[in-house]
């Protein structure tokens, strides 16, 4: 077993980043920027959101959060969108999900202006994902495939199978792993709540990409010797054990299926700093202008 090293490959991708960062300074005078809108006092969004502000700081984008009560109407969230979206000085846009009930998470997404789409959420950027052209990629799916690449994974002609059928990560990851590209040329099986026997499936895969939710889904029994095992789950739970107070759980019994794989990313330092590292790479090339002009 060897593990897919979220720590290691994130820090060295944002040196990469924090020099191509200063370049763009030296060239255009001005930093990539970032805006997250936080709605609310998810204790989990709070975490990601204040460590993607921190991580911008640390390659020298500029960053900015704006905070809602989670009384905010869809109204006036659509109104802040249109006003990020006019601004120049503006690179990238995330709205943080999950947002409270009464928001309409696809008005949102379809709100914002899809070439400053760093999520890579909008309809547009999904669509020209698809087909294989410039877009901008859904932040974990980006990270996941950045990880593959940068432990020379062979992805073509295997059988990878995706437990999970998220617009933010499932969907999109199944499109990647399908397509024309390196990481891909996957046999794909997509598997989700209303797949009778996910073991039958799960077994038979050469990469298994877990973004389902739950703590302990995928045990030993699941899977076949040799499989490359991407852990998506990002289960907090309150704990002692720890000076946060929480514990992150991953979707697969760690300890379980580590000796049968032979690749395996751990929960937490895995998918989840590669995940930043997607979404800093996409505000840079949105400020230089490489995916839409
Ligand atoms: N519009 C939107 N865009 C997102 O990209 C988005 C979102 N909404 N909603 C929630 C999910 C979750 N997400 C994570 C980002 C970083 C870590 C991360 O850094 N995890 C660390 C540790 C975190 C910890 O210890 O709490 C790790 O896995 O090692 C995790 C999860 C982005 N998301």
């Amino acid at each position: 077993m060897q593990l897919l090293d979220g720590k290691y490959v994130s820090e060295k991708l944002k040196g990469e980043i924090a020099q191509q960062a200063a370049d763009y300074l030296a060239a255009s005078g001005r930093k990539p920027h970032l805006v997250a809108v936080l709605v609310g006092h998810d204790g989990g969004s709070e975490t990601y959101v204040a460590s993607k502000i921190k991580n911008c700081e640390n390659v020298g984008f500029k960053s900015t959060l704006v905070r809602y009560e989670d009384t905010v109407t869809e109204d006036e969230l659509l109104k802040k969108v249109e006003e990020l979206n006019a601004d120049a000085d503006i690179d990238g846009i995330i709205v943080q999900l999950p947002l409270p009930k009464h928001i309409d998470p696809e008005k949102v997404t379809e709100r914002i202006d899809y070439r400053k789409d760093v999520d890579g959420f909008h309809p547009i950027n999904l669509g020209r994902m698809q087909r294989n052209l410039p877009s901008f990629i859904p932040a974990t799916p980006y990270g996941i495939t950045l990880m593959l690449k940068e432990y020379g994974i062979e992805t073509a002609g295997k059988h990878c199978v995706v437990v999970g059928r998220s617009n933010i990560v499932g969907s999109p990851m199944s499109i990647l792993m399908a397509r024309n590209t390196t990481p891909g040329n996957c046999t794909v099986t997509i598997c989700h709540s209303r797949t009778p026997d996910i073991k039958k499936f799960t077994l038979d895969a050469d990469i298994l990409i877990v973004a389902i939710g739950k703590k302990n889904f995928i045990t030993a029994d699941m899977v076949k010797d040799g499989v490359v095992v991407i852990d998506v789950g990002m289960n907090r739970e309150t704990s002692t054990l720890t000076k946060s107070g929480f514990k992150l759980y991953g979707d697969v019994d760690f300890e379980g299926v580590a000796p049968k794989s032979s690749w395996i990313t751990p929960v937490p330092g895995g998918v989840g700093l590669m995940t930043i590292i997607g979404l800093l790479k996409n505000t840079l090339v949105s400020a230089k202008k490489e995916v839409y002009k």
